[in-house]
């Protein structure tokens, strides 16, 4: 569906992507997630036509897309960080002008503004003006404006500084075009959004992708395994050799080590032998945030 091939872009004082290459299926639901600065707002303006990468490819269902933008941007959906409506008009006036803007015409313009109005739970407000709306629901609005049903939809991190409901209802509208068929690209420095939506993940920084796979993998290949444990009245843990660091969490301690089944049967035969009263014991799953941490060095700043 996309393949994007070595793209670099400078800014006069800034080199912001050093090398960006990736490959996505259709229907792929694809997070890009990324400190502030990373790279993710320029790879998305490239893939879009609005930046010129200084060199690289992007290819857009086989059709070269950097040499012939017009080629491909019907096929394109894009929602910027910047809400892009008409204050003045109502809602219903703003997806009225996008859709025509889109090609979207007649009746079929009508039904697609009914759908997402239903869709984004803003049916009962269509005739109000958008600059009376909250920041919420004006993104919500703002998605729904993509009423020309693209193949693929970027979303340059929709949810930034928006209510709990607002960010339920975009996510449920993310979900239902994923389910049908849209490709998704979601930039976000939010790990509990990308592991919500996304099913492959991208982790940027400083303009180049330095881990990319499905979700399992990533977890799976970088984060750091660990053990909890937690036995009564235990004030401090044997040592273990398995085990490459220890901390106090809650009434318990995490142990991380990447034997878990060694170190967990060893904690349960000493347990055994001195009587102890062990309260907890379990695998603990690795977080988004850890393999970050590992993969770049540093903890998502922000
Ligand atoms: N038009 C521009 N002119 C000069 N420098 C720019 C321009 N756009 C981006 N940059 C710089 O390029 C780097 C990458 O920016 P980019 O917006 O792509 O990052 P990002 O990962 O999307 O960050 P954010 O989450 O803040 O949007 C940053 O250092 C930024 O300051």
């Amino acid at each position: 569906m996309l393949e994007v091939s070595q793209l670099r872009k400078s800014y006069p004082k800034k080199q912001a992507l050093q090398d960006v290459s990736f490959s996505l299926k259709a229907g792929t639901s694809f997070g890009f997630l990324g400190p502030n600065g990373a790279g993710k707002s320029t790879t998305m303006k490239i893939l879009t036509g609005i930046v010129q990468a200084d060199s690289g490819s992007v290819r857009l269902l086989g059709k070269e897309a950097t040499k012939n933008p017009d080629a491909v941007s019907k096929y394109i959906g894009y929602v910027p960080q910047e809400i892009t409506l008409y204050d003045k008009l109502s809602a219903y006036d703003n997806l009225e002008f996008f859709g025509e803007a889109y090609g979207v015409r007649g009746k079929m313009l009508k039904q697609r503004i009914h759908e997402v109005l239903t869709q984004t739970g803003l049916l009962d407000r269509a005739k109000e003006e958008v600059g009376t709306f909250s920041g919420g629901m004006k993104r919500r609005i703002n998605i729904a404006a993509l009423l020309h049903r693209p193949k693929l939809l970027i979303l340059d991190e929709p949810t930034v500084g928006i209510d709990p409901q607002s960010r339920n209802h975009i996510f449920e509208m993310i979900r239902d075009l994923n389910r049908e068929g849209v490709t998704i690209i979601y930039s976000t420095h939010y790990m509990e959004e990308v592991e919500a939506l996304c099913d492959e993940v991208a982790i940027m920084d400083q303009g180049t992708i330095k881990a990319m796979g499905p979700l399992g993998e990533l977890l799976e290949n970088y984060g750091q395994k660990a053990i909890y444990v937690e036995i009564a009245g235990a004030h401090h843990l044997p040592e273990d050799p398995d085990v490459t660091e220890v901390r106090k969490e809650g009434s318990g301690y995490v142990l991380e080590t990447e034997n878990l089944h060694g170190v967990m049967q060893r904690l349960l035969r000493l347990a055994s032998q001195h009587s102890w009263d062990v309260k907890q014991l379990e695998i603990v799953r690795p977080s988004l945030e850890n393999v970050f941490l590992r993969v770049t060095g540093t903890a998502l700043r922000d």
